[in-house]
């Protein structure tokens, strides 16, 4: 592999929560982390090998899945068909209600409610649901790019202008150089993003690399048991009674274990979909090739199906 240093795409601009993933996710290496304007230009940088990894969020324990990352994944016009999911981070997104530096020294018991925009990513909205019907019902709220985005927004606003708020993390704060009306707005405590880590599979670059969540702080983790994910896309005869059902079962004999499905449309017909399926194995020599002989099997039974990717389980890691 070339000593050039590895590089990652993310959502930015800096001090979203996908950079902080970013950082998190390659802390072992010395990885150049790249930001970019949207999901999709992320996904093309890996296609075009300008990136060696992307760190792209694709559910939340609160909001659920992220419908622009599966419509990526989705790819209905094959202009990702190198990239698949090598890996997956999980974040623990914890947002405040940023202001502008200085309209409200005193936080939110001072807040006189003259905010009249709020800006976010569309999966923050749904993540801090009680705290903006609370304090911010009825007022405008405008999706951006992403969190950081937002804060960006709000720091540049000047006195002429409407007086904004943005849901971001204390990191876009502090980056931004904006105040923090309040902390911790999310619905739950445990409010968590899974990313997924997407790699070019012709890359000879990262092709002997194996994503592992990195060891922070000196703790020392172990694997209770090492899972490996799989996540397989496919198309079915919608007309054909049987026909998802056919294509579950296959899972249930090749010894995979479903741990999720979604759907988006096709966008072929209405009322059609593209099914996404996620399952998991522990590895064992019995079941080596039990994703391959899956995807033989699911290519007799499906319109279309592919594979996205096979990595390491991370939420089985214990401390
Ligand atoms: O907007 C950001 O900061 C992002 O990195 C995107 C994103 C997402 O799409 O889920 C990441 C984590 C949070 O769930 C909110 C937004």
């Amino acid at each position: 592999m070339s000593s050039e240093k590895l590089k990652v795409a993310f959502l930015g601009p800096l001090a979203s929560f996908s950079h902080q993933a970013a950082a998190e996710s390659f802390a072992k290496t010395s990885a150049e982390l790249l930001p970019h304007v949207c999901f999709a230009d992320a996904f093309a940088a890996v296609q075009e090998q300008q990136a060696d990894y992307a760190v792209i969020p694709c559910e939340n324990s609160t909001n659920g899945s992220v419908v622009q990352t599966l419509d990526l994944l989705a790819d209905r016009s094959n202009l990702y068909k190198d990239v698949k999911v090598c890996g997956e981070y999980y974040l623990t997104v914890h947002h405040c209600l940023l202001v502008h530096k200085g309209s409200y020294p005193g936080g939110l018991p001072s807040y006189d409610g003259k905010i009249t925009k709020l800006y976010t990513h569309p999966q923050a909205w749904g993540q801090c649901d009680k705290f903006l019907a609370k304090y911010f019902k009825g007022v405008e709220r405008q999706d951006v790019s992403s969190t950081s985005k937002g804060a960006e927004i709000v720091s540049k606003e000047t006195e002429a202008d409407e007086r904004g708020g943005a849901i971001a993390s204390r990191f876009a704060a502090e980056y931004h150089g904006v105040d923090a009306l309040e902390e911790n707005i999310e619905d739950r405590a445990d409010n968590t993003t899974r990313f997924l880590i997407l790699r070019n599979i012709l890359a000879d670059r990262t092709a002997g690399l194996e994503f592992e969540q990195p060891v922070l702080n000196g703790d020392a983790k172990t694997h209770s048991a090492v899972m490996h994910k799989t996540l397989i896309s496919f198309s079915i005869d919608h007309s054909s009674p049987g026909a998802l059902a056919n294509a579950l079962l296959i899972f249930k004999a090749h010894g995979l274990n479903l741990t999720s499905i979604n759907t988006r449309p096709s966008l072929k017909r209405a009322w059609q979909y593209i099914f996404f399926v996620e399952c998991s194995r522990t590895p064992c020599v019995e079941n080596d090739d039990a994703v391959l002989n899956a995807l033989n099997d699911l290519r007799g039974v499906t319109e279309s199906c592919r594979d996205l990717g096979t990595w390491k389980d991370q939420l089985g890691v214990s401390v």
